[in-house]
């Protein structure tokens, strides 16, 4: 089917657009009052993550109300260890909570790499819903967690400020720590495919959690699996987003996909040098300048926009948006990209 718009698509394989697409990370969920209402019809987040009729509902919504250049799937990167045999809980105000994590070899041998058709089958129906609601309107995105924050997740069994059972495996249990994410990557491999066979136009490897290693440890128990990930995955542009991880911007210019996300402590000029011409990037506003004033806001969304330059540049927040931001700021941010950069 013709795309309506597909500059996301267009700007990832750098290719010229009129103007720069724009889409904010998780843009699904959180910040609008009208997912609240389809959200409240139900027990919990995660109810509604397997729900593929109303998360389909859920990830149109920001392209009806907030007018952004793409849709992404709503749904949450800790399906992958739900499907993996490590199942989560989601605890309001609070975050994700596994009850039980991994730290020795025998809760390893108790996961498998799964077929996403059976256990992640909920997301493959949201998404074709998604794509045959969307009509062309937008590309949708897909996407899954890096499998080092996976890993994260899995050995620490929450959220933490320093992750520190997560690291300490790699120091204590680097053998384990590999086959770990050797299994994550397998799975994350045959995930992703699966969403491209279900209408994915895109996939973006969330890495939330890469600013906590050491360039040495990032190279090792990172890099290394999404390199895996970028090479066995060649049907749709694909977006490397780690924040956090300035320090390895100039080895991601060598990953192979075609998009590198930028967080806003990463200098746009330094990393255009440090990545190379051949990669687009993404971001990078940050998130808290929507906090501020209209004007405040188009200053700064202008500001960023002069630095990228009008090529291989795809609009966007430089980590998710935050959730009591006031939609009407997040449309100020998307109409000044819009409108600026079609000068
Ligand atoms: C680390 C991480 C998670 N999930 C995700 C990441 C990587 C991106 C990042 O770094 O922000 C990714 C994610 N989670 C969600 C999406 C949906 C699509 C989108 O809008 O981008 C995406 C892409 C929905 C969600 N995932 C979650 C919500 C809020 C739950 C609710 O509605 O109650 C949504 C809409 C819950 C979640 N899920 C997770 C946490 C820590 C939390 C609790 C705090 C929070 O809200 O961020 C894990």
């Amino acid at each position: 089917m013709q795309m309506k718009n597909d500059l996301l698509i267009r700007a990832a394989r750098g290719e010229k657009t009129d103007r720069t697409p724009v889409w904010l990370m998780r843009q699904a969920g959180r910040i609008l009052p009208e997912y609240r209402a389809v959200r409240s019809k139900l027990n919990g987040f995660i109810d509604l993550v397997k729900n593929p009729e109303l998360a389909a509902e859920v990830t149109i919504q920001p392209v009806d109300i907030l007018d952004v250049d793409a849709a992404i799937i709503f749904s949450d990167i800790l399906v992958v260890p739900e499907a993996m045999g490590l199942p989560y809980e989601m605890i309001e105000k609070k975050g994700p909570i596994f009850p039980n994590t991994i730290q020795k070899e025998e809760d390893i041998d108790k996961l498998r790499v799964f077929d996403p058709k059976s256990e992640l089958n909920y997301v493959l129906e949201a998404i074709k819903i998604t794509k045959k609601e969307l009509n062309g309107r937008v590309p949708l995105i897909g996407f899954a967690g890096a499998p080092w924050t996976i890993f994260s997740y899995m050995v620490e069994g929450s959220g933490s400020k320093t992750f520190s059972k997560a690291r300490k495996m790699l120091y204590t249990q680097p053998a384990l720590s590999h086959q770990l994410l050797q299994m994550i990557t397998d799975s994350t491999v045959h995930y992703l495919r699966a969403q491209i066979a279900s209408g994915a136009d895109l996939v973006q490897i969330f890495d939330s959690w890469a600013g906590i290693l050491s360039p040495e440890q990032y190279d090792e128990f990172a890099l290394k699996y999404i390199d895996q990930i970028c090479d066995a995955i060649n049907e749709v542009p694909v977006t490397v987003f780690a924040k956090g991880a300035y320090f390895a911007r100039e080895k991601m210019g060598g990953l192979n996909c075609e998009t590198i996300g930028l967080d806003w402590n990463m200098d746009i000029e330094e990393s255009r040098k440090l990545i190379g011409d051949s990669k687009t990037l993404q971001g990078n506003l940050d998130p808290c300048a929507l906090y501020g004033s209209f004007k405040e806001i188009e200053r700064s969304t202008k500001n960023m926009l002069d630095d990228f330059g009008t090529t291989r540049h795809i609009a966007n927040l430089g980590h998710g948006v935050y959730p009591d931001v006031d939609p009407e700021k997040v449309k100020c941010f998307v109409q000044t990209v819009k409108e600026y950069s079609s000068k």
